[in-house]
């Protein structure tokens, strides 16, 4: 019996809008069956952010070197600083069936798109731009100057939005989290179906 490669998530969204809160709200929960992948940066770790949890925390030399490597699905310089998702992490997980949830910004996400077509992708949404401002302030980890940026490089990347399979407003954690695990469940019962018919087919044939 064939095992069925797992599903890979991608949720995505401009700086600022819930991406973290609604993943951890989400990994939270018994319930939840998805592999967290943990990205790379080069960026400082902020207060209270450790190696291997939140991040790998690695300087640019050895970033710039896995990129040459093809080590990285993915990666994008946002805001002066380099993110990558490593790739055997993802392909061995789904090798292994299990589902994979990535939490990426917008250039990252598209490079996904183009080698990982069959992904789930998600786009999570600000109820408005003066929510997110405000979300940014509120959080309390960058400087003014720093969320300024982030809130202008975040109008190019809602023009992005139609380019994914859903959009998720994160107007409520527990609702948008509600959401996205809908959208996956359906996701998930889309590609059993679509296998059924397949292997009926074959059978026929
Ligand atoms: N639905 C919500 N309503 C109100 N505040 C929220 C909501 N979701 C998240 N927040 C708050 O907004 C701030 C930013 O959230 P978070 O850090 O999760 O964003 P992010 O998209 O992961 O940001 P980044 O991409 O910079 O890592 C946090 O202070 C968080 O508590
Ligand atoms: N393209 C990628 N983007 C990533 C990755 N991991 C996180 N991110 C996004 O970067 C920005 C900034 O993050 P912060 O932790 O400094 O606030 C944010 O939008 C993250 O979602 C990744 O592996 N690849």
């Amino acid at each position: 019996m064939f095992k069925q490669r797992g599903l890979l998530i991608v949720l995505s969204g401009p700086s600022g809008v819930g991406k973290g809160t609604v993943r951890k709200e989400l990994f939270a929960s018994p319930d939840t069956n998805y592999e967290y992948s943990i990205s790379m940066t080069t960026r400082q770790p902020r207060e209270g952010e450790a190696d291997g949890v939140d991040y790998f925390f690695r300087p640019r030399e050895v970033f710039e070197a896995l990129i040459e490597e093809g080590k990285l699905l993915e990666h994008a310089e946002y805001v002066g600083n380099y993110y990558g998702t490593p790739l055997d992490y993802v392909n061995e997980t789904l090798d292994s069936g299990r589902d994979v949830f990535l939490e990426i910004e917008v250039v990252g996400a598209a490079q996904v798109r183009e080698k990982m077509p069959d992904g789930l992708f998600i786009f999570l949404a600000p109820p408005s731009l003066s929510h997110l401002e405000q979300r940014l302030v509120g959080r309390g980890t960058e400087v003014l100057e720093v969320i300024a940026s982030r809130v202008a490089k975040a109008r190019d990347e809602l023009e992005m939005m139609d380019l994914y399979d859903y959009v998720v407003e994160n107007d409520e954690v527990t609702k948008a989290c509600d959401r996205i695990n809908a959208i996956v469940t359906a996701e998930h019962c889309r590609r059993e179906r679509v296998e059924e018919r397949y292997l009926a087919m074959l059978e026929g044939e």
